[in-house]
């Protein structure tokens, strides 16, 4: 439904978009519950207490999830699925001076109390990122996009709920908290303190707002941050900053708020309130809307990247993941503790020397862009191993790197055969989830990527003990003994 503010009020800046009631999933598919991960509360509902039917007490509710219909022991007369009907409290569209639209509390909202879900189209960061750009070369100043989770964001631009139109404050009245409806997440608005009618609702987009251009922030609070969400412009490098004199808003006459006052709760003028609040003003319905059933659950996934120097590098997006990489880690590094405190010596050794290990660093390319926003630069070094080989007298030194070089490309064909048997996985997820993939191929490909790391470990410091200790072959002929520290030895790590 193609939805504006007030339809009678001609060449006035209205916003179009499409009014939805629950989150749009163009971008992947609703995740579906499993049974088995479905929570069932205790609550028992007494019809002589109408707070049994969890309320603040039920299991569910303390864990922020919402009931799953059908599962819940309160049935009909559980409370604890209002994102799901849509039980939003009473708000109305003002037009709030310098700050473009906002909305109002038609009645008073309690402290704590849900007041309405930010509905938008979710999308992946990448999208974000991209349509944030977009948004910002055609001018929108107005910025709608909000933290959904680590690999995703909710863009209300097009597509949303009169969520959409809460400003930010510095000094809000109300603030996000995510819930976990039917398995997947969902963003609600809910009252920090206790709101009284007519008072502009406000949430701090910090941490949880992504804008296109920076624009100054008129919240009018005595702690005021200056900019809008200033500290949550993870992806959004500086570009144009809305100054004044190219408001869309005329930004001279200023907020609603009471600076001088710093209010909790920042009323807006009368004027604003009683200027024809009928025409003004979008009510939101507590109507009941079709809500899909689809219930969907929420994986943990790790983020895998493809990078020039390997054919993918793992970013790990969850806690549980985090921890159980390190533990590989460790495993991994525990088979060769032994051999590593042996070759740490000697690159102390040959560190103390200060012989350099001259290497061809790979023209640097600008890294890939990770999950976190940040970007990895690979410089990638090559050791000419034929050539070390060749220059060494020993034929045990020779050998022995020459069976680690062997380890190091077999390590490397496994990545990459690994590769092409998870790429069906890999592509699967970067069409559904943006980039992520289940726990399972990403483990193997953990396990895979610390086997190469570990081969190519011991092949380099297998290079370096027997540069460093053992005889080198001169120059000119290849079987004359050469003594240990020769010049000759600095000159093959310059070489190689
Ligand atoms: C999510 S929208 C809020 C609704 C918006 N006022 C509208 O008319 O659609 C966010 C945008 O509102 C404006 N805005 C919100 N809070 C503001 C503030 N405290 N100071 C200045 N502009 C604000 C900014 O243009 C921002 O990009």
């Amino acid at each position: 439904m193609q939805f504006s503010c007030d339809p009678d009020q001609e060449g006035d800046d209205l916003p179009q978009y499409e009014h939805i009631y629950q989150n749009d999933f163009s971008y992947r598919k609703h995740k579906k519950q499993k049974e088995e991960d479905i929570s069932i509360c205790e609550c028992k509902f007494d019809f002589g207490d109408p707070d049994s039917a969890c309320g603040e007490r039920c299991l569910n509710v303390i864990t922020n999830t919402e009931c799953t219909p059908g599962y819940c022991p309160c049935g009909v007369y559980c409370k604890n699925q209002k994102f799901q009907k849509c039980e939003y409290a009473k708000t109305k569209l003002i037009k709030s001076e310098g700050r473009g639209w906002g909305l109002v509390a038609v009645e008073e909202i309690k402290e704590g109390q849900f007041i309405i879900e930010y509905c938008g189209e979710v999308i992946s960061w990448k999208e974000a990122k991209r349509r944030a750009q977009t948004y910002e070369t055609h001018g929108v100043k107005d910025a709608y996009i909000i933290s959904l989770n680590a690999s995703e964001a909710i863009d209300a631009t097009k597509k949303g709920s009169l969520a959409r139109f809460i400003n930010h404050s510095c000094k809000p009245n109300c603030e996000t908290r995510k819930w976990n409806v039917l398995g997947e997440v969902r963003v609600g608005i809910f009252a920090k303190e206790t709101i009284s009618p007519r008072t502009e609702l406000a949430y701090d987009y910090n941490f949880e707002w992504y804008g296109g251009a920076k624009v100054r922030c008129l919240c009018g609070a005595v702690a005021c941050s200056g900019f809008l969400g200033a500290k949550s412009r993870g992806f959004q490098e500086d570009t144009y900053v809305w100054e004044d004199g190219d408001d869309r808003y005329s930004v001279d006459k200023i907020p609603v708020y009471d600076s001088a006052e710093d209010e909790l709760t920042s009323e807006p003028s009368k004027n604003e309130l009683t200027s024809e609040p009928s025409k003004n003003v979008e009510s939101n319905t507590n109507e009941e809307k079709d809500i899909s059933t689809e219930n969907h659950v929420e994986s943990t996934a790790l983020i895998v990247q493809q990078s020039d120097s390997t054919p993918m590098e793992v970013d790990i997006v969850t806690e549980t993941v985090k921890t159980e990489t390190a533990e590989d880690m460790k495993l991994l590094s525990q088979d060769s503790q032994e051999d590593l405190s042996q070759k740490t010596a000697i690159v102390s050794r040959v560190r103390g020397n200060s012989i350099k290990i001259k290497s061809e660093p790979v023209p640097k390319k600008r890294g890939r862009p990770l999950s976190s926003g940040k970007t990895k630069n690979v410089a990638q070094k090559q050791v000419d191993i034929a050539n070390v080989v060749q220059r060494l007298a020993s034929k045990e030194a020779q050998d022995e790197i020459l069976k680690y070089e062997e380890v190091k490309k077999e390590a490397a064909v496994r990545l990459t055969s690994l590769y092409d048997e998870i790429r069906p996985a890999i592509e699967e997820h970067e069409r559904d989830s943006q980039d992520s993939v289940a726990t399972s191929v990403a483990e193997k490909w953990i396990h895979a990527s610390c086997y190469k790391l570990k081969s190519e470990f011991d092949l380099y410091s297998s290079v370096i003990k027997n540069i460093a200790c053992t005889p080198i072959k001169p120059q000119d002929s290849k079987n004359k003994p050469v003594e240990k520290g020769n010049d000759d030895q600095s000159k093959i790590m310059e070489e190689a």
